[in-house]
């Protein structure tokens, strides 16, 4: 049987300007002379999902893991490379897209018009959302008197109930309460027996052993390994352990010449 491919992203670079303060910076867009250092997020990171996977992005803090799932949402643009999606994608980050001065149920509307729903669509998704989301009195609020937890469980609720094909989701699970977080893991596991495919960021290895098939291990803004959970998994944790171990010097000493590498362009 021919496997459908459900994502294929190549060679994604992500490049910033990181500058000294704001002088640099407007001498960088106004004269000629570029100002600013070149720091690579991402450099030619490559990988395909077929459809039905559920993938886990790991890595420590700052490899760019978000930076690639925002990017294969299609939240913010790569610098060179390509994303291919079959069907249409979603993210699931803390208030991804939520607009502040909009009450939930506008930003709920909002949502849902962008992702082409009509007017009859949107009535009848709309009580679901907001049932699951928890919110109560505080829909008709503006979103920007949320807390944190209250933005998450409605960015969590648009995202899953408008159905997407492929499912992003950046460390959801994180926030909110227990109950919300199990209610939330119990719709994740509805999709994956839906066989739809998934990305999964989380710092959890545990969820990532419960949920994922394969991981997507960055270093730095490298892949440092792609393959079956049970296989990429037990090096990650090897290389933790030795992570951990390590004294601050020791750790920028790695970063250092891990990023040698990963900063050429
Ligand atoms: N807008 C930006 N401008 C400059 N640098 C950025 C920007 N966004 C992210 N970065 C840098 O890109 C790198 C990757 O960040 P990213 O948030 O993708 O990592 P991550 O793996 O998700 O980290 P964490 O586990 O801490 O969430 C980091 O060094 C970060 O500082």
């Amino acid at each position: 049987m021919k496997m459908e491919k459900a994502i294929i992203a190549k060679n994604i670079t992500k490049k910033y300007k990181l500058y000294n303060g704001s002088k640099e910076r407007i001498l960088d867009l106004i004269t000629p002379r570029s100002y600013g250092e070149d720091f690579y997020a991402l450099n030619n990171v490559s990988f395909e999902a077929e459809k039905g996977d559920v993938i886990g992005f790991i890595g420590i803090n700052g490899s760019g893991k978000s930076t690639l799932s925002n990017i294969v949402a299609g939240i913010i643009p790569e610098t060179s490379g390509s994303v291919e999606l079959n069907g249409q994608a979603s993210l699931i980050a803390v208030a991804s897209g939520l607009k502040g001065d909009l009450t939930g149920r506008d930003n709920i509307e909002l949502k849902c018009l962008m992702l082409g729903l009509n007017k009859k669509e949107i009535n009848e998704l709309e009580p679901e959302i907001i049932e699951f989301a928890e919110l109560g009195n505080f829909i008709d609020q503006p979103v920007k008197s949320y807390s944190s937890g209250m933005k998450s469980r409605l960015g969590f609720s648009i995202s899953v109930n408008i159905d997407p094909d492929i499912l992003i989701i950046d460390e959801a699970l994180s926030v909110g309460d227990k109950s919300f977080s199990e209610k939330s893991f119990n719709k994740m596991n509805d999709f994956k027996e839906d066989g739809k495919t998934m990305i999964f960021v989380s710092h959890s290895l545990n969820q990532m052993k419960q949920f994922c098939n394969k991981v997507l291990w960055l270093e730095y803004g490298k892949v440092k390994d792609f393959g079956l959970v049970e296989e990429v998994i037990p090096k990650y944790e090897e290389f933790l352990m030795q992570w951990k171990s390590m004294s601050k010097k020791k750790r920028k000493r790695y970063r250092k010449n891990a990023s040698k590498n990963n900063q050429q362009g």
